[in-house]
């Protein structure tokens, strides 16, 4: 049975390490300073757990006392030479596919660059790389440098969907609208599975589908969407993922990558980029000059993989196994995603998306429905969906008027209170409960914590 909400937030305080009030430079009453901090930065960087502690401190102490023999003699039976093989079972529950869809491997961005080494193979006809405007930036980078590589202007090759003037957020139908106009002229298909800016889930089962109907190839980066939200890549037929473990996952800083490849591209698709680690296991270590490649992602391997950071991930993911894997926490993550919108709506500074204007914003203006303009006031909106099937976790806060000192000043104040978000300039901060270790208590402090930091900023003004 999955345990419960009230047994997962013992059982879950026991098994994170968070940075205290004091820790983080906190102003805050004596009383409060050992605290620990209200987290909700984990769409950045998940905190340390006490497995992932364990863990390493196994494997340096087994480094100490057997070095090299690690490789293939393990007290614990996590011999180095297979040491990716703990975890790949359970990156493959997480993405909904068969372990040998799955590789534990490298960083994200190197990985796509892999990725799209395989499956972007532009023609005359059909070169083109649709994606979600304000891609993450090593996304933009990524895809404008393959698109340069064949020999394409990426301002002529790169399609980047942007929302309807006045809104945040791409519409699906929009979505299949533009893959349906340009299906033929595409050769990728690659969004994120959540949106690191604002936080939207897009419709991965729906674009995937569209986009194979059009002919075209279908990836996804997962950094924002891996351990935050259910997924089935192998039933939706995607080609290819890439995701990073620093944020959900809670591998710690610059955490070890992964990707997927659909199993149909088992016997038609060879690494191009072969390195050791890709060929058969069986022969590896007797170093034979032909590749062979292992069947499937695990091919895709160029190096033996860091056993430091791969075990700090497994610490993360037994964690993960125990509570039920992403059933469970994504109704807890749910129901916490909720609490802070619910919490945050009530704010007196809260102004609802749709009395904020696109056009005004860009103007420097805020204006309410009932055509009153509320010029320079300080007050916020919510840029991610409403809908909790359109998001995951995160909420991103949008900080009004444009522009303005208001964002950094409310953020600043929020460190003060300790609270933790994340600024993404201009305006933007997101707050992450995340079902691992955030509770509703958090929730309902950080909304606390923002009406106070507005309140100051008022004060402040008069
Ligand atoms: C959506 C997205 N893509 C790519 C990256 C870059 O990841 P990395 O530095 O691990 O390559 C990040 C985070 O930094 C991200 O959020
Ligand atoms: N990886 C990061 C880092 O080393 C320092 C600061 C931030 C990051 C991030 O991962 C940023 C993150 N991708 C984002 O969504 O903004």
């Amino acid at each position: 049975m999955p345990p419960q909400w009230c047994d997962l937030n013992v059982m879950l305080s026991r098994e994170f390490i968070l940075p205290s009030n004091r820790d983080i430079g906190a102003k805050l009453p004596e009383e409060n300073a050992d605290q620990r901090c209200t987290y909700l930065c984990g769409n950045s960087l998940g905190p340390l757990n006490k497995r992932s502690k364990a863990l390493l401190q196994e494997e340096l102490d087994i480094w100490g006392t057997r070095a090299v023999e690690g490789h293939f003699a393990h007290p614990y039976g996590r011999q180095w030479m297979n040491i990716a093989d703990t975890v790949t079972p359970l990156l493959a529950e997480l993405v909904g596919a068969s372990e040998k869809e799955v590789a534990c491997m490298g960083t994200l961005t190197a990985n796509l660059h892999l990725m799209m080494a395989a499956f972007y193979k532009p023609t005359a006809q059909r070169f083109k790389i649709l994606c979600e405007g304000r891609a993450f930036p090593s996304d933009q980078y990524a895809f404008a440098s393959q698109a340069r590589l064949h020999g394409y202007d990426p301002n002529e090759a790169i399609v980047e969907m942007c929302p309807r003037q006045g809104e945040f957020t791409l519409r699906e139908s929009d979505i299949m609208d533009l893959i349906a106009k340009e299906g033929p002229s595409i050769s990728l298909v690659i969004f994120s599975g959540v949106q690191y800016y604002t936080g939207q889930l897009f419709p991965m089962k729906a674009i995937t589908t569209a986009a194979k109907a059009q002919g075209c190839v279908c990836g996804w980066d997962l950094a924002h969407a891996i351990g935050n939200v259910p997924m089935a890549l192998h039933d939706w037929d995607v080609d290819f993922a890439v995701w990073c473990s620093y944020k959900y996952l809670n591998s710690g800083p610059g955490g070890i990558g992964g990707l997927f490849v659909h199993e149909k591209w088992e016997n038609s698709l060879l690494p191009q980029y072969a390195g050791w680690w890709g060929h058969d296991p069986a022969t590896r270590f007797a170093m034979p000059p032909r590749f062979s490649a292992i069947p499937g992602a695990q091919g895709f391997q160029q190096s033996n993989p860091s056993v430091l950071a791969t075990v700090s991930l497994l610490g993360s993911l037994q964690i993960f196994k125990e509570v039920g894997m992403m059933g469970p926490l994504r109704k807890r993550s749910l129901r916490l995603t909720s609490e802070l919108e619910m919490r945050l709506m009530k704010s007196r500074f809260y102004v609802p998306i749709n009395e904020v204007s696109a056009q005004c914003l860009l103007q420097g203006e805020m204006n309410a429905k009932d055509g009153t303009t509320r010029q320079g006031q300080p007050g916020f909106t919510i840029i991610t969906p409403r809908d909790p099937e359109s998001r995951g976790s995160q909420l991103s806060l949008l900080f009004l008027p444009p522009n303005s000192d208001v964002m950094g000043r409310v953020f600043g104040a929020l460190s003060a209170m300790g609270v933790v978000g994340d600024e993404r300039r201009p305006d933007v901060i997101r707050l992450t409960p995340a079902p691992l270790y955030s509770t509703l208590g958090d929730c309902e402090r950080a909304a606390l914590c923002l009406e106070e930091a507005f309140k100051g900023l008022m004060k402040a003004k008069l």
